[in-house]
């Protein structure tokens, strides 16, 4: 890592290993810690860049506030704290989480996970279940094909606002200090992270791919970031993962 980056890190499967329900993952003690000491080595430029809502995310990492892309990039927070969104991001109607709930009800081990701008159906509980998960969130996604897509995540089908992709949070953060100027790296797991790596990579910077570049999985993620933070802030450059 060097100390002109800019860096973007998802959440789960990427800073966190993934949990059997969206409510169960465990946030490593020293997490926080070493995130708040990169981005200070980083002059602020460290963003979280997640699926979740942006309170689910503060809660998760807290006492820690970084500016990020939230809810897929629908919610936004810039390096001052300013929360916003990239324009008019739609609100999923109604009617499709009261069905999803009667949906969920009649299916155990679905669960459904309402979001400010999203919904998700998990089915890590009920894997029969995939198919027809699949097939009702689609039917949802159908009905506005102009506001809102499929989404598939793992063990899960989301539906995501058009209007929010994790690339958009990318260019909005890189648009203001301190992420202005600086070369962006992504770092994420899932296939709404490529929209991010694309956006990295059209800055002039490039992605890290979880799996690939980190074959440890989220472990080899923390123990990378745990040693960005150890470094004196005098040291130009910082290992390669
Ligand atoms: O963009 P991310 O930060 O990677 O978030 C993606 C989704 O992560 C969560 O669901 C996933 O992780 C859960 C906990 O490990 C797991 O139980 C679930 O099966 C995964 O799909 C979160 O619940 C979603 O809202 C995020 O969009």
């Amino acid at each position: 890592m060097e100390a002109g980056w800019a860096l973007f890190l998802d959440l789960d499967g990427t800073l966190l290993d993934i949990a059997p329900r969206p409510d169960a993952v465990v946030v490593p003690s020293g997490l926080p810690c070493a995130l708040a000491r990169t981005a200070v080595r980083l002059g602020g430029a460290l963003a979280v860049v997640s699926g979740r809502p942006r309170a689910t995310v503060d809660s998760l990492l807290a006492p820690l506030v970084l500016p990020g892309g939230f809810g897929h990039g629908a919610e936004l927070r810039d390096a001052l704290g300013r929360t916003g969104a990239p324009g008019t991001v739609p609100v999923p109607p109604q009617h499709w989480a009261v069905r999803l709930a009667a949906f969920v009800a009649a299916h155990p081990g679905l669960l459904l996970e309402r979001k400010p701008h999203g919904l998700a159906l998990h089915y890590r509980a009920a894997p029969d279940q995939a198919r027809a998960a699949k097939a009702l969130m689609s039917a949802f996604a159908d009905e506005a094909p102009s506001d809102f897509e499929l989404l598939p995540a793992h063990m899960a089908f989301e539906i995501r606002p058009r209007a929010a992709t994790k690339g958009r949070a990318v260019a909005a953060l890189m648009a203001a200090a301190p992420f202005r100027g600086r070369r962006p790296v992504f770092v994420g797991d899932d296939v709404t992270d490529e929209d991010g790596m694309a956006e990295a990579r059209r800055l002039g910077g490039f992605g890290l791919r979880v799996g690939e570049d980190f074959t440890g999985g989220p472990t080899e993620v923390r123990a990378w970031l745990a040693r960005a933070a150890d470094r004196s802030n005098t040291e130009a450059t910082l290992d390669q993962p």
